[in-house]
């Protein structure tokens, strides 16, 4: 298939990969010249991936209705905050029987609306043409060709196969799944736990209350995604409990990484500089809480990080919040 790929950055420039090493042709869109030049003449990305060596299949733009032209498969990996300001003036250059698919895992602050909603609306995509892929990818091991797996959510069966066999590599198993508001609120709401988790650990505390903040916190993604339309079960696959398990566990994770800076005392402007590169979870927190708040549903993890990040809620405090509770049924 003919790809376009929108985002240079870590998970863009890698997907990139994964779809050239599947024998497409693809061009990658950034907004930064010395980038497209850097990736078409000398085959490297070293802002974000400082030792690949990319596949000559891959050229890169910084030309939108260039990168468009005659794509079959649009893929869209920028951070969720500058999507619609990025891409909505472009919706006349996708070609209309393109499908297009989201890599991102975020909610955007204000409308409370996932990358997939974002897309369609912007650039009035069927819901038959609008895919999500999620799953345990963190690009830093995959542009090593490290084997993981990941799911690709569409409407329709037939399309999210589609997607699968065009990015099917023998260290990419792309499994499909028809539930696309659980793979989108399992890879938002996983940043966000991936952030507690680093906030505890940058405390100092253990693998205890590591485990408990991984299952409470999937407790809160799968209560949300079914008040949503989601199928419980999705929390359990890949998008759910294994993306999950990938970014609280992984030092590659930004978000992980951003939380157990604040753990040790950092601002959030501070974590955030010190990461450089983007961290869902600080700009969806808040976003998330409103969609659950809004269906009464109990979320104090996701409550107690908007706390921590935004009202200046003290670390140590943040803790006892959520263990000095009244007991009740484990849900
Ligand atoms: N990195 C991963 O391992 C990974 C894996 C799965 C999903 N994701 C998701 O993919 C999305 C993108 O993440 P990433 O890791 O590639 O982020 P990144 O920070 O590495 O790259 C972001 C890209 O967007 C570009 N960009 C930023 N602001 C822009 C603007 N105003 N105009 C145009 N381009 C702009 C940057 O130049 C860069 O190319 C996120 O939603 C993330 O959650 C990332
Ligand atoms: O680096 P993070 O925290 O954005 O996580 C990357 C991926 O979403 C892991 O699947």
């Amino acid at each position: 298939m003919r790809c376009t790929v929108i985002g240079a950055g870590n998970w863009g420039t890698t997907f990139a990969q994964i779809l050239a090493d599947a024998g497409n042709p693809v061009v990658l869109w950034t907004h930064v010249e010395s980038r497209a030049e850097e990736i078409t003449d000398r085959h490297t990305n070293l802002r974000y991936l400082p030792e690949a060596v990319l596949s000559d299949r891959i050229t890169a733009t910084t030309d939108m209705a260039a990168a468009l032209q005659g794509a079959e498969l649009v893929v869209v990996a920028l951070p969720s905050d500058v999507v619609r300001r990025v891409l909505a003036d472009h919706a006349s250059s996708v070609p209309r029987s393109a499908i297009v698919v989201s890599l991102m895992k975020g909610v955007e602050h204000g409308t409370d609306t996932f990358m997939s909603q974002v897309l369609s609306e912007i650039w009035d995509i069927p819901a038959q043409r609008m895919a999500v892929l999620s799953g345990p990818n963190l690009a830093g091991e995959i542009i090593r060709r490290q084997p993981t797996t990941s799911v690709v959510a569409c409407t329709d069966e037939q399309v999210a196969l589609r997607v699968a066999g065009a990015c099917a590599t023998p260290y990419f198993r792309v499994f499909t799944t028809t539930d696309v508001i659980g793979a989108e609120v399992g890879g938002a709401v996983k940043n966000v736990i991936a952030l507690a988790v680093g906030i505890a650990q940058g405390v100092g505390y253990g693998d205890n209350t590591m485990a408990s903040i991984m299952t409470r916190g999937l407790s809160e993604a799968s209560r949300i995604g079914v008040s949503l339309g989601a199928q419980a079960e999705t929390f359990a696959g890949l998008a759910g409990m294994g993306d999950l398990i990938a970014t609280c566990s992984s030092p590659l994770s930004r978000n992980h990484r951003l939380g157990s800076l604040v753990g040790k005392g950092y601002s959030l402007q501070q974590a955030v500089a010190e990461i450089g590169t983007t961290a869902e979870g600080a700009k969806s927190c808040r976003a998330i809480l409103d969609l659950a708040q809004q269906r009464g549903i109990r979320v104090s993890i996701t409550a107690a990080v908007v706390a921590v990040l935004y009202d200046g809620l003290p670390v140590p405090e943040m803790v006892s919040r959520l263990v000095e509770r009244p007991p009740r049924a484990e849900d």
